[in-house]
């Protein structure tokens, strides 16, 4: 919101050279941003929830206690737990999705074989099935067993008959010849010399994958195309699926253009085209993106009728005249369990339950800040609403120097080059550029890290399958 404070992204780093120069500063070393605000009753809370201890939604931001970064994550993965019946599913009843509507969503209950995999057994070569030890009669008629057909006549000892990869294996055959190490000569099969027969070679013996009743996939795997064939082959037409929770996107700015070029101190809204389909890959169901003016009433209205289980906004969370987030927050009696991360870019995002099932995650404007708020409240919050796991944790050791916050994580894109993380220019609070490229964002812990520590990286979607249209 472009005609309040005009401080923006470049206060930030302006803010941050300053906290660099105060942490050189003797004098105020140790002296934390919880300390200042401990001193200053100003900055206490209003409402706030119990679990975070985070503040209330009033007061100037600067020296607000912020909720240090990896509590913020653990707080917003644990948000909807304390509020829904079940872990499972937004109402605890899953959701049957035909195969091909299933992918991208997540599993409801554990996957079982509904058949042995393979389902008889079957010839894994082209060749010919065989009864005993050679030399093989074979049929007077050309005859072959192919995939597909019921089941052939028993073949007896000393017999063979063609067959094709895929086929069942008749009764009585001990092993299957391939086509290119037997030869056929007079009505006999002869195996070449180089290639004598063991007993069930080639053939896939039933239940050599699965019995019927396996346990093939935990509840909680996400659908991806490899799931949707491993499903088909053990029988399934549709599968058990988590309800999608439904995300309302808000994006506050009167500044904010959604075609041309930027003019008249106007801009284009980067946020909007990129938060439903992020979103997406996430596992939520994204009900809308709607534009909404600088209008504290318009927002108050947005919000408290929206019908998603989670309303993110976007810009309108600092202390400028037209951000209104906060102000409607408390209208609503909202309850803040973030208010302020200690991260850099992205400190003034916050978390608010509204209702016991619905949830408010405010983004900060600045583009590359609205990222870090998605990737530290909207992600958790979404992945314990989604039921997805926890990402395995996979840190890499960075390739430079990173300078750090004195107090705050810092959020870097990165590029993986040889195992390690190349951190990226354009990373300013307000930029788009350096995360376009990255393949991730290393966590910079207070203070900095050296070249070759191995830190924390938060993975991009971007592998994900991604449900549905896109918008
Ligand atoms: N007095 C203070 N001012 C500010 C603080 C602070 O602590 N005290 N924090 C700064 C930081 S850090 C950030 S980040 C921003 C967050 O501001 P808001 O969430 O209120 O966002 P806006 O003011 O609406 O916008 C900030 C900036 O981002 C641009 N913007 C907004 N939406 C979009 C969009 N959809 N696409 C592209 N760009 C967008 C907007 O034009 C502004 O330039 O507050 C600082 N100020
Ligand atoms: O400067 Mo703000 O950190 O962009 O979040």
């Amino acid at each position: 919101m472009t005609n309040r404070d005009p401080r923006g992204g470049d206060a930030l780093d302006r803010e941050f050279d300053e906290a660099l120069a105060l942490a050189k500063d003797p004098a105020s070393q140790g002296r934390t941003a919880q300390d200042s605000a401990s001193q200053d009753p100003a900055q206490r809370p209003g409402r706030s929830s119990g679990a975070s201890g985070a503040p209330g939604p009033r007061g100037p931001h600067r020296h607000r206690p912020a909720t240090p970064w990896p509590d913020a994550r653990a707080i917003a993965a644990r948000a909807p737990r304390t509020s829904r019946p079940s872990p499972t599913t937004l109402d605890g009843t899953p959701v049957a999705r035909p195969l091909p509507e299933a992918l991208g969503h997540v599993l409801a209950a554990p996957l079982t074989a509904l058949t042995d995999l393979p389902s008889f057994d079957t010839s894994a070569m082209d060749g010919w099935a065989l009864a005993g030890p050679g030399p093989w009669r074979l049929p007077a008629a050309d005859q072959s067993v192919l995939a597909g057909h019921a089941e052939a006549d028993p073949l007896p000892d000393g017999h063979a008959i063609r067959i094709a990869t895929g086929a069942r294996v008749p009764p009585g055959a001990t092993a299957v010849l391939r086509t290119e190490h037997g030869a056929a000569t007079g009505g006999w099969l002869y195996a070449a010399p180089a290639h004598p027969v063991s007993p069930g070679q080639d053939i896939r013996p039933r239940g050599q994958e699965c019995r019927s009743g396996d346990l093939l996939l935990p509840a909680g795997a996400v659908i991806t195309p490899v799931i949707l064939g491993l499903a088909a082959a053990a029988g399934y037409d549709e599968l058990p699926t988590m309800a999608r929770p439904r995300v309302e996107i808000l994006v506050l700015g009167d500044e904010l253009l959604r075609q041309g070029l930027p003019h008249d101190g106007r801009i284009r809204d980067a946020l909007g085209p990129m938060l439903a389909p992020w979103l997406r890959a996430l596992g939520a169901e994204p009900l809308a993106t709607r534009r909404l003016a600088d209008d504290a009433e318009a927002l108050y209205a947005a919000v408290a009728e929206s019908p998603a289980d989670v309303v993110l906004t976007t810009g309108g969370t600092a202390a400028g005249p037209v951000d209104h987030v906060h102000p409607t927050l408390r209208r609503l009696d909202a309850e803040l369990l973030v208010d302020g991360v200690a991260v850099r870019p992205g400190h003034p995002m916050l978390l608010a339950r509204l209702a016991p099932h619905k949830h408010l995650v405010g983004l900060p404007g600045n583009p590359l800040a609205a990222v870090s708020g998605l990737l530290t409240l909207a992600e958790p919050l979404l992945r314990t609403l989604t039921g997805r796991p926890a990402p395995a944790p996979c840190p890499a050791p960075l390739a430079a120097a990173v300078h750090g916050h004195p107090r705050d994580t810092r959020l870097v894109p990165v590029v993986f080059r040889e195992d390690e993380a190349f951190p990226l220019r354009f990373n300013g609070p307000a930029m788009l550029r350096g995360v376009a490229v990255a393949d991730g964002l290393a966590v910079i812990p207070p203070g900095g890290a050296e070249r070759g520590t191995e830190v924390e990286m938060l993975d991009l979607p971007w592998s994900t399958a991604w449900p549905g249209p896109q918008e």
